[in-house]
């Protein structure tokens, strides 16, 4: 598992460490850690040409003692300064020492032709959008042909939410010290961090909870159940679809094979598309009937493509009666924004899985110029706690939470899934997670982690060599499950 802290999480972890170690450890550990990243990302350190942009504050002490580390190994490394007279006084000096160079005008930073480029401007002090000589700096370094690398944060994103309110520096890799920011890998922040690496300045037993997970492989393996020797075809969890209609079979079609594929067992599907869920999947159980003439499920899945007449109302309205877990989707949440008491009321679990047009219809707060709002975390908790239920929020990092708060962030999945008919194979595959939760326990919000999780997966294993219909996700889901369990994830 991988836990998010918030830039207060690790200052409060820090001041606990720091009381039992001399003044600067780590400091020297964060920009060790940054040095060797630095040195594995260039491949080596002679004649390497460096740019470190050094703010005034402890992320800028990071640079200059990290740049004074390669300066040792020989590399050529200048340093621009954006208050002189405030750069870190030690860092300065050891950056110095070791032969390291100040620009005394950033205009002749070397930006134009540097290898390798470190941006120490603001970490987690930041606050607000760039300042201009700031935002000035990052422009240039990204115009240039450097390796991008942020120290701890690329400076312009919000440590604790991923927001961008200005200009960013916009990182290839992020070498962050002590625990990872949510920032990080959630909302427009993930778009600029690129790939994060972890240093550990051994802050581990100070950490207390985080704010906010994101599954590994492992973790999402561990939420999945495997059938054992005793298992039988009920007892994965049986899953209920409702969903596509007469004209557009095609979301009852994806959501029966996602479900199918994801932990085949029984899948029973109840609804107008019964002609095609039939012939596509032999196997699962059909009825064009009611819910209720459907048989006996574990867990239901309703909305995709089932139109939003008076007869999909009703049948919403009958799915949701129930006291089993469910996943609400698509028409099935243009539906409830009319009638939230019916997610409201409920005792079983809800989870709903909105993208931001969804969100914004079933949330008013979130509607009209403003949206969602760059904190998509505080959104979809916000959304959960108004419900009473688990949110699923879509995007290329997918935001999971529940009434009580308990978060995820998704950190699998492609841009290639930006395409239609993937949600429905998403809300397949949580039905079948869902479906095991009275058997396991797991936690709604867990189970939709997971869910999201795999998918990603998936999504990546089918766009490996192009790009991805929503068909070729149902047909990788069987290899990224297996792959869970083999410990073997596509890169
Ligand atoms: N905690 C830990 O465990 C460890 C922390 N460590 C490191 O310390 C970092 C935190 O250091 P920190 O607290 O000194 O703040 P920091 O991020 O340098 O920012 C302050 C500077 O930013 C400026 N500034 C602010 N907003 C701005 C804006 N919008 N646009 C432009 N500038 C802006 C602000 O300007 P001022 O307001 O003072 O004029 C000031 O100059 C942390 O991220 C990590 O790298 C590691 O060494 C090891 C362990
Ligand atoms: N840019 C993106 N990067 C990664 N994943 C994305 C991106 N855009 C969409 N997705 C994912 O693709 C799926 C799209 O779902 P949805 O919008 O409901 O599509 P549909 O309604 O057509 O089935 C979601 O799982 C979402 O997280
Ligand atoms: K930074």
């Amino acid at each position: 598992m991988i836990g998010l802290h918030t830039a207060e999480q690790v200052r409060t972890a820090e001041r606990a460490l720091m009381a039992t170690l001399p003044p600067g450890t780590l400091m020297q550990r964060a920009a060790t850690g940054l040095a060797t990243v630095c040195l594995g990302l260039a491949g080596r350190a002679h004649g390497l040409r460096v740019v470190l942009l050094v703010g005034a504050g402890d992320n800028g002490g990071d640079a200059l003692f990290a740049g004074a580390q390669l300066a040792g190994r020989g590399a050529q490394v200048t340093a621009v300064l954006l208050a002189p007279e405030r750069a870190h006084a030690s860092g300065l000096t050891a950056f110095r020492r070791a032969g390291g160079r100040v620009a005394d005008d950033p205009a002749r930073s070397g930006l134009d032709r540097a290898d390798l480029v470190l941006d120490g401007i603001v970490g987690i002090g930041g606050s607000g959008g760039l300042r201009p000589a700031a935002a000035d700096l990052a422009g240039q370094a990204a115009a240039g042909p450097g390796l991008l690398v942020a120290v701890d944060l690329p400076s312009g994103v919000a440590a604790d939410t991923g927001e961008v309110p200005g200009e960013v520096f916009p990182a290839q890799h992020t070498v962050t010290f002590g625990a990872v920011k949510p920032g990080l890998v959630v909302g427009e922040g993930r778009r600029h961090a690129g790939q994060v690496h972890l240093v550990d300045i051994g802050l581990g037993p100070h950490l207390g909870d985080p704010a906010a997970r994101q599954l590994t492989d492992a973790d999402a393996a561990a939420r999945i159940e495997p059938p054992s020797p005793d298992s039988d075809k009920y007892s994965g969890g049986v899953v209920g679809v409702v969903a596509g209609s007469a004209t557009y079979p095609g979301a009852g079609v994806l959501c029966t094979g996602a479900a199918l594929r994801t932990r085949p067992g029984l899948v029973r599907y109840a609804g107008t598309a019964a002609d095609g869920v039939r012939a596509s999947w032999p196997e699962a159980i059909v009825t064009s009937g009611r819910p209720g003439d459907a048989g006996r499920v574990q867990a239901w899945v309703v909305g995709p493509g089932m139109g939003t007449d008076d007869d999909a109302r009703s049948v919403l309205a009958e799915v949701l009666a129930t006291d089993l877990p469910v996943v609400v989707d698509a028409d099935g949440l243009t539906m409830v924004a009319d009638a939230p008491e019916l997610v409201r009321d409920r005792t079983a679990p809800t989870v709903l899985t909105p993208h931001d047009r969804e969100f914004a219809r079933l949330f008013t707060w979130a509607g009209g110029s403003t949206g969602i709002g760059g904190d998509r975390m505080a959104a979809a908790r916000r959304g959960a706690a108004e419900l009473g239920c688990t949110v699923l929020l879509k995007g290329d990092a997918t935001v999971i939470a529940d009434a009580h708060g308990t978060t995820y962030v998704n950190g699998t999945g492609t841009p290639w899934l930006a395409t239609a008919g993937t949600g429905d194979v998403l809300s397949g595959v949580l039905g079948a997670v869902l479906a095991q939760t009275p058997v396991t326990g797991l936690p709604a919000v867990e189970a939709a982690a997971a869910a999201a999780h795999l998918h990603g997966r998936a999504g990546q294993l089918a766009a490996a060599d192009g790009p991805l219909i929503a068909g070729d996700l149902v047909r990788h889901l069987a290899e990224a499950v297996g792959r869970l369990y083999r410990g073997g994830a596509p890169a």
